[in-house]
């Protein structure tokens, strides 16, 4: 009797998938009768900018979609499905990732140089981040067309599309690069920014692709997800806010240049909210300089307003609300919302 391979859901078969839809964008007609040197280069924009993350929000969408089935494995023809909307999010994410290194000057992204700095790229990357994001519409109409969800994956898509650029808007208005106005630096202004730039794609989104595809219609259960996975976003960047200063860079991966780079961040927020005068002058004369001795500065008035241990209370507070709301919730399997949630506490430092 043939044995029936049942899937695992692995770094290398999410990858399986994205080489499936990659060489379905490559066959599709106009990308076919394209000159060779052009083919190569959308091939490139894609392999250069689409994988090359660790894939959490891509792979996320498999297990919403198992916990809800209360599946430990999905069906074949579910795999494909929930796998393709998964990449859908990681190719929001690098058309976004490929638009914010321009506005943001950036150098590197994920280690290697960002797709605009390439010699012979420069601003042919602002017409690769849109054909980046029209390739999310043409997966889910390869992978979604007949399915009942198939309009409400596209509103989806386009919904949060618009969220996260108003998040990029009110960041790049908040703190235009070299200007420091400290003003603007408010914890309400934060939260803003995190919610609609991080917290909609990076934790609404997947598990709204897995319950749309459980066949999910009841708007309250999208409201309570929303309001769980908001709140889980956002201490998300707040965490990567205070590794960005307080973690181990072996750890994190990066050195953190928040403080040299102006970012409105939690730890800024929170300084300036609990600032004396005096402090405040410290703040407006060293934020957002790149000299070792300013940054020092900085750090030094971090330790005296005891941010570490407001981190810890934040932390704390938030982990056992969320938790607490999460077993309270009756709109779906506990386990959607356990299994980000512990994979997003205390990455050792
Ligand atoms: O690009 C990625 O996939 C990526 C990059 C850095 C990350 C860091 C942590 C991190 C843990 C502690 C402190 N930090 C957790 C996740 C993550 C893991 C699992 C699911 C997720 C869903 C949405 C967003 C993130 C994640 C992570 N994911």
């Amino acid at each position: 009797k043939r044995q029936r391979s049942t899937y695992t859901h692995t770094r290398e078969s999410f990858m399986d998938v994205y080489n499936i839809l990659r060489e379905e964008l490559m066959k599709d007609p106009v990308v076919q009768s394209h000159p060779s040197h052009a083919k190569e280069w959308f091939q490139e924009v894609l392999d250069y900018n689409v994988p090359g993350g660790k894939l959490n929000r891509g792979m996320a969408v498999y297990d919403v979609l198992a916990a809800i089935k209360g599946a430990e494995a999905l069906a074949e023809a579910d795999v494909l499905q929930a796998n393709a909307l998964g990449w859908c999010i990681e190719w929001l994410q690098a058309f976004f990732l490929v638009a914010d290194d321009i506005m943001d000057g950036s150098i590197t992204r994920r280690g290697q140089p960002c797709w605009y700095k390439q010699e012979k790229v420069g601003m042919i990357a602002c017409n690769d981040y849109i054909l980046l994001e029209c390739c999310i519409f043409k997966i889910i109409k390869q992978h979604m067309a007949g399915h009942p969800g198939y309009l409400k994956v596209m509103e989806l898509f386009h919904e949060v599309t618009y969220q996260t650029a108003h998040g990029q808007l009110l960041d790049l208005t908040t703190a235009p690069q070299g200007r420091v106005d400290l003003s603007k630096y408010t914890l309400d202004t934060y939260m803003r920014i995190v919610t609609y730039k991080t917290a909609y794609y990076s934790f609404y989104l997947p598990v709204a692709c897995g319950m749309v595809l459980a066949g999910i219609t009841d708007p309250q259960a999208y409201a309570t997800a929303e309001d769980i996975l908001l709140d889980m976003g956002r201490y998300f960047q707040i965490q990567d806010d205070y590794l960005d200063c307080y973690g181990d860079p072996e750890v994190i991966g990066k050195i953190g240049t928040d403080i040299e780079d102006n970012k409105c961040s939690w730890l800024i927020c929170t300084a300036l909210q609990h600032a004396s005068q005096e402090q405040q002058d410290i703040i407006k004369a060293h934020y957002g300089a790149s000299d070792p001795a300013s940054v020092a500065h900085i750090k030094e008035l971090y330790e005296k307003l005891d941010l570490e241990a407001k981190f810890k209370a934040y932390e704390a507070q938030s982990y056992a609300t969320l938790s607490q709301r999460i077993a309270e919730q009756t709109a779906m399997p506990r386990l959607v919302f356990t299994s980000l949630l512990d994979k997003i506490y205390k990455r050792c430092k």
